[in-house]
């Protein structure tokens, strides 16, 4: 099947994108073809398909929060075409059984490329490592524990190993329980003043100094989720340095907010890890710029209204990002003048498929179509009333910005259309 998608734009240029069989056939000025599948993009621009290696999409087990059907179709919206979800869902798919069907649940109902990451240890908490070596045969993307922080140096040690034999990544949600003493935000000045539990920011950089000697003795792939201290931003650069396979994401919250705009008791200012102190905020800022900080993840995390309601000692961790995280990221670092457009895309795009080895991430000739095409130039207010996800628990609401996707297309086929 032919499709034509006419006059998006490119690099600054107007061309018209062929599209054979799901994938590229030809980029070029005035393409003449005889399918009656076109899609006029209107001058918009047309970017590859964005990716999001940090998703939640809740199913099964959380199904009333998100579904892998509700969650790809947001991401569609947001323009992503592929995004790994993580395992804290019930059951836990920590046996290759349980896993297997969960690849299955995924192909099943996402509308865009679903990739899924597999748990670290039985039921993401226990000290038992999985059998990773069979999970590996349905293709995890990598394995992670996230929402929890591996707090067996010994469990941490014996799951490097075995990623590194299966030339897996360990993703690590980098939390020391003991330093986290049940805090509802970041600890220090902010959190005393509303009366709230802090969370120590050492909770994250001590595991993270912990992982990375262990990280030098394996050799294995260590990529590190939603970055958020100042402290574990020098650390991963001084690991690349010494050229350690190590990467990192940071999410649009932890680099478009900080502590001090916590104003009041905000259950929609209630993730994890916390918004930190500006001076982290700003060390996320300089490692993205400067290619510590890898690429851009969201952190996707739904909940329903009621777990977001009330007080942040008792509210649900975790915002929503699928649908706002382009349109943040643009606003505030591309239309500002700090990066390019193609500076985003790498954060967004390129880098995330490189550092998960997906065949993605660029718009050109012989790639699959996955793609999106979006309006940078007309500004727009982020509403909930828009969100196609289950969740609107986002402390974006009411915040005008530019990025407004228009439609997006995988392997050819709409998935989203405005
Ligand atoms: N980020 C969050 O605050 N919450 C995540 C878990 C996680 O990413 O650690 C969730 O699953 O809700
Ligand atoms: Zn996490
Ligand atoms: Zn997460």
């Amino acid at each position: 099947m032919q499709r034509l998608i006419k006059n998006g734009r490119i690099n600054g240029q107007i061309q018209d994108i062929l599209i054979e069989d799901g994938r590229v056939t030809a980029i070029a000025t005035n393409i003449q073809a005889s399918t009656s599948e076109v899609f006029d993009a209107q001058g918009k621009d047309a970017l590859p398909g964005l990716i999001d290696v940090h998703v939640h999409f809740r199913e099964p087990g959380f199904e009333y929060k998100e579904t892998i059907a509700s969650g790809s179709k947001a991401s569609a919206h947001g323009g992503f075409t592929s995004v790994i979800a993580m395992p804290n869902l019930n059951p836990v798919p920590d046996t290759a059984d349980k896993f297997a069907a969960q690849i299955k649940r995924n192909a099943e109902n996402s509308v865009i490329k679903t990739y899924q990451f597999a748990p670290i240890s039985g039921g993401l908490i226990d000290d038992h490592v999985t059998n990773m070596a069979e999970i590996a045969q349905h293709h995890p993307a990598g394995f992670t524990n996230d929402g929890h922080g591996v707090q067996t140096s010994m469990t941490m040690l014996e799951a490097m190993r075995q990623a590194k034999n299966l030339d897996l990544p360990i993703v690590a949600h980098i939390e020391d329980d003991s330093l986290v003493n049940g805090g509802a935000m970041n600890a220090g000045a902010v959190a005393d003043r509303l009366g709230l539990p802090g969370m120590e920011s050492l909770s994250e950089s001590t595991q993270l100094a912990r992982d990375l000697v262990m990280v030098k003795q394996t050799g294995v792939h260590y990529h590190v989720a939603h970055i958020s201290t100042k402290e574990s931003v020098e650390m991963v650069r001084q690991a690349k340095r010494e050229g350690l396979h190590v990467t990192a994401e940071v999410s649009p919250h932890h680099v478009l907010l900080d502590e001090t705009m916590v104003e009041f008791d905000n259950p929609f200012m209630k993730m994890n890890p916390p918004l930190r102190a500006t001076t982290d905020r700003l060390a996320c800022i300089a490692g993205l710029m400067d290619g510590t900080i890898d690429m851009v993840a969201t952190d996707h995390a739904p909940h329903s209204v009621e777990e977001k309601s009330g007080s942040m000692k008792t509210a649900a961790f975790g915002i929503v990002g699928i649908e706002t995280s382009l349109a943040l990221m643009y606003t505030h670092f591309v239309k500002s003048g700090l990066v390019n457009l193609a500076t985003l895309l790498d954060w967004m795009a390129v880098k995330p498929a490189q550092a998960f080895n997906l065949a993605a991430g660029k718009l050109a000739v012989g790639t699959a179509a996955d793609l999106t095409i979006v309006d940078f130039d007309e500004e727009y207010e982020i509403k909930a009333s828009d969100f196609i996800s289950k969740g609107t628990n986002s402390p974006f609401l009411g915040e005008k910005v530019f990025g407004q996707v228009l439609a997006t297309f995988v392997d050819g086929q709409i998935v989203y259309s405005k």
